[in-house]
């Protein structure tokens, strides 16, 4: 690694070092008290260990084999890591977590799983046959002391592909979830995507914003093949990856300084190859900050649900009677589970975005019986009260003005936890929403139709809707109308829903959700509905559906 990597990183590491450090003591002792109380854990997950909070910020690399993954790594290091294996034939067999140790050694995948000092205990639900092929690789390297690098097995084509014994796409998942950073190798020379790595690029929906293509081995072929290399690739993964945005493509040809290249070298693309290489290391150098900014973000999500969790159990709780028909009462609750959750947050005026699906509540409240729960606790809920309103916003006042503040921490900095909109609607989500809008449009509408900027809801469906299937639930839709246009009354707002689904499916897809927002800003305007329609098919370019 080059010194000028090592020095900005430790300025950054600083802050992001005493945010974490803030963040695990006002997660201890003001959010994890409440979900111990409530069972959080039996319908979200187990509470976070201060491992979990303060692991390094993770970069994830992924790529068929022998795209030059472990010599990107090297390259990086200024160094091989321990166990390190570079060849043309398939190398690194298993996931290896490139860590900060003060010598060389390697921890076996069940080891590393079980230490408490590792934030791998997560891991162990991947099976024995997992973890024999996971391990730790510590050194003394300064770049590591700001970062964690994970290599990861290549992935083969096609009929050439083993049978892993694990389930590989599920593991990528666990890694993506908890990187800052997905790198994405290409090999320049021999583009190959298998239907594997397909998989596993499909399976990173929710992270797009992490993930970097790297086009490596840039330098082993001329200009106008590199061209139509480019094209190739952008080709496939336009089929992928469903984003209205071009994924961030850096070309370079990432060899450390100790080894010199070997074959054909093209001088054409050096230029370009060393200025992209270094748009690359400034994305690397600005990870701990923005890891310090995700952090804070992710706690600050997780409190909020723990929130609203505590208050449903509360709420379920409470209202079983003292003495008799406990059971029956029980049950009409969980029978009608969203119109508990109707009264629930209207009562306490919670966002109807931190709310979680009534069907896998539901499942899991089968694990347990509503008397056992503890009765609402204002004390507990307070302390949550107050990490939302004060610890958290007070957290972000130490990033400079450049670092843009989440949606959630906006939502309780200005507004306190007494919000009546959901977090997605803060202007932050907006900006960033109308700022980030591309070209291709992953809806099936017709693209060149659609005007930049004109999915200004986007961020808000990004944050409400399923993640995998991209779709926005009849329910949770109904909620966010009825939470910011319940002043149309119920007849409006089921002619906005019948004209935004308009395939009559039920739920809401991106296009379809924007539809349904912009007719409602239209309608509180007083505009009739046809002229509302007119004029939201209009701006997004969809005139054809309002003809339908
Ligand atoms: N920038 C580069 N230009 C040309 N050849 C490269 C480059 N980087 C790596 N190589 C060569 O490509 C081969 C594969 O490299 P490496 O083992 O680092 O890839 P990998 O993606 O980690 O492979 P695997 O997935 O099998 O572990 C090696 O022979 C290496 O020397």
């Amino acid at each position: 690694m080059t010194p000028a990597i090592a020095e900005a990183l430790t300025a950054e590491e600083r802050v992001y070092q005493e945010t974490v450090r803030q963040l695990q003591k006002t997660y201890a002792k003001k959010i994890k008290p409440l979900e111990q109380a409530y069972c959080f854990e039996g319908f979200h997950s187990a509470p976070l260990t201060p491992q979990d909070i303060g692991s390094k910020p993770m970069v994830l690399l992924l790529g068929q084999y022998s795209t030059g993954k472990t010599t990107f790594v090297e390259y990086l290091l200024g160094e091989s890591y321990p166990g390190a294996h570079v060849g043309i034939e398939p190398t690194t067999d298993r996931f290896v977590a490139i860590m900060s140790g003060p010598e060389p050694k390697v921890i076996p995948g069940h080891a590393a799983a079980v230490s408490g000092e590792l934030p791998f205990s997560g891991l162990t639900k991947f099976g024995t046959k997992f973890l024999s092929r996971f391990q730790v690789a510590q050194l003394n390297n300064p770049l590591l002391q700001n970062l964690t690098l994970i290599d990861t097995p290549g992935i083969l084509s096609g009929s050439k592909q083993i049978q892993r014994g694990y389930d590989f796409t599920a593991v990528i998942n666990w890694f993506a979830d908890r990187s800052d950073l997905i790198l994405l190798l290409f090999d320049g020379f021999k583009l190959d995507i298998s239907d594997e790595l397909k998989g596993a690029i499909q399976s990173l929906r929710g992270h797009e914003d992490k993930v970097r293509i790297v086009l490596n081995k840039c330098d082993q072929v001329d200009q106008q093949q590199l061209m139509r290399v480019y094209g190739a690739m952008m080709w496939s993964l336009g089929k992928v990856i469903p984003t209205p945005e071009v994924n961030r493509v850096y070309l370079g040809s990432f060899w450390p300084r100790y080894k010199s290249p070997v074959g054909t070298v093209y001088e054409d693309n050096a230029e370009l190859i060393a200025s992209e290489q270094r748009d690359l290391l400034r994305d690397l150098r600005s990870i701990p900050k923005n890891a310090a900014l995700r952090r804070v973000n992710e706690i600050v999500k997780r409190a909020r649900q723990a929130r609203v969790h505590a208050h449903i159990i509360g709420h379920l709780r409470s209202e079983l009677p003292a003495l008799f028909g406990k059971d029956k009462k029980a049950k009409a609750m969980v029978d009608d589970l969203p119109a508990e959750f109707r009264r629930i947050q209207t009562r306490y005026n919670l966002a109807p975005g931190d709310f979680p699906n009534p069907d896998a509540f539901k499942n899991d409240l089968e694990a347990f019986k509503i008397v056992d729960f503890n009765k609402l606790s204002l004390k507990l809920i307070a302390n949550a009260d107050e990490a939302l309103s004060a610890d958290f916003p007070k957290l972000m006042q130490q990033f400079p003005s450049g670092s843009r503040p989440s949606a959630e921490i906006q939502e309780s900095s200005e507004a306190g936890v007494a919000v009546t909109l959901p977090p997605p609607y803060s202007a932050m989500s907006m900006a960033a929403a109308s700022s980030s809008v591309g070209a291709r449009n992953p809806f099936g509408e017709d693209t060149n139709s659609l005007s930049p900027g004109v999915l200004r809801y986007r961020a808000v469906f990004d944050e409400i809707s399923d993640p995998q299937r991209r779709m926005l639930s009849g329910e949770a839709a109904r909620r966010v109308l009825l939470e910011s246009a319940s002043v149309l009354g119920n007849d409006l707002l089921r002619e906005v829903w019948s004209v935004a689904d308009w395939d009559e499916r039920g739920e809401l897809d991106k296009v379809q959700f924007e539809v349904a927002m912009r007719l409602c800003e239209h309608l509180k305007n007083k505009e009739p509905m046809d002229a509302a329609k007119q004029q939201v098919f209009g701006e997004l370019g969809l005139l054809s559906k309002f003809s339908q």
